[in-house]
């Protein structure tokens, strides 16, 4: 099967990197270097190889390296299951960033049906336990993993939704403005939701059916409340009943995105997030490398990964296991941590980075195994 991965990746004038280039293979990627020296910078690049603003979640112009803070560029010569695209990023002087593929302009969204990108960062260890938004935006990356075109729905809803709510938050009485916007919401509401409920399922089938070292998670949608309707008349019904509550409020209290994500550890039946901090990252870790098992099939290989500060947080034997899954899956995973030590298990199954950082700049070179 061919896979998914970047073979040649170059940063210029990217936060701390003033000029980097890999040339790569397949192999999962392992970056070591000392706190602060650019590595979550150099995996935050390959983060953008997918629609949204990132790992980091940052605009374009935070991004561009400081002081001189001109813009950046990344290119990247990514390998698909039936193909191979030049991609290009481009932001000017802090614009937003301009995607390019095979020198075509192309959308953001367009890089979500050429590209998987899952990634793990530190700031999701308290994921179970902050607000639901952070939850939500994990469901939706999932969801979008299987299905792209969630994408589009969910901007879709989240349009009309901000003009009902300005509608709101005007009081306006009148239903005659309200119908368009309802059905509208409606729509993508009821797509968003089977979306979301696709997703979990073949989430909860993919655990199933795999040996893993990882305890698994039980996920279900909740909403904060009642239920979510199913169909999209039923939505519309409830969002035009729900009006004269809506005005009151001054927002829309019914819909996806009222809906939470709520884990269960499967062995304990203990809610995710009255788990210890170490089970919490072996869940997500766990979910992680579940999505990229019930993904490959479909998509035709398995997702990029981006796994920062995983490796540290995972005792040796966990860490052996996990290093076993990816080479397993054949996922060109990209891995951080402090020293070459965490990265022992893979010797010549990875590929290696080392980063260092120099009044500023941080320098990217590969190592040659011996
Ligand atoms: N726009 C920017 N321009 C220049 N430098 C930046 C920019 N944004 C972040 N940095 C610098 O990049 C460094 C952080 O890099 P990064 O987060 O990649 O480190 P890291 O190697 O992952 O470190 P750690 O091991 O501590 O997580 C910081 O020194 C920060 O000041």
């Amino acid at each position: 099967m061919a896979g998914l991965y970047l073979s040649h990746l170059t940063l210029s004038h990217f936060r701390s990197h003033l000029a980097a280039r890999l040339d790569l293979d397949a192999r999962p990627v392992a970056i070591h270097g000392p706190n602060g020296a650019g590595k979550t910078n150099l995996i935050e690049a390959v983060s953008l190889f997918s629609p949204g603003r990132g790992l980091r979640r940052s605009s374009a112009e935070d991004m561009t390296r400081r002081p001189e803070a001109l813009g950046w560029k990344i290119t990247g010569l990514l390998h698909t299951p039936r193909t191979t695209h030049e991609v290009e990023f481009l932001s000017e002087n802090g614009a937003a960033r301009q995607v390019r593929i095979d020198d075509k302009a192309a959308s953001q969204l367009a890089l979500g049906r050429i590209a998987r990108v899952l990634w793990l960062v530190p700031s999701m260890d308290r994921l179970w336990i902050e607000a639901a938004e952070g939850r939500r935006r994990f469901l939706d990356r999932m969801t979008m993993s299987f299905t792209p075109d969630h994408a589009e729905a969910v901007l879709a809803y989240e349009k009309a939704m901000r003009e009902r709510n300005r509608l709101l938050k005007d009081q306006v009485r009148d239903g005659h403005w309200y119908v368009a916007l309802e059905r509208q919401m409606a729509e993508a509401g009821a797509q968003i939701h089977a979306n979301r409920i696709g997703a979990l399922m073949a989430l909860e089938r993919a655990q199933a059916q795999a040996e893993t070292a990882f305890p698994t998670a039980h996920l279900e949608l909740v909403q904060s409340e009642g239920a979510m309707p199913d169909t999209a008349s039923d939505l519309r019904d409830a969002l035009s009943e729900g009006r004269f509550r809506d005005l009151a409020a001054g927002r829309t209290l019914v819909g996806p995105h009222r809906t939470d994500l709520y884990g269960v550890f499967a062995a304990k039946g203990v809610p995710a997030r009255d788990c210890s901090t170490g089970e919490q990252k072996a869940l997500l870790v766990s979910l992680i490398l579940a999505n990229a098992r019930a993904l490959t099939p479909d998509f035709g290989a398995p997702p990029l990964l981006l796994l920062d500060e995983v490796a540290a947080h995972l005792d040796a034997a966990r860490r052996a296991a996990l290093y076993d899954e990816i080479c397993a899956l054949g996922a060109q995973a990209w891995m951080t941590g402090t020293g070459p030590e965490l990265f022992a298990e893979l010797g010549a199954r990875a590929q290696y980075v080392e980063v260092v950082e120099d009044r500023g700049t941080s320098a990217a070179r590969q190592i040659t195994q011996a």
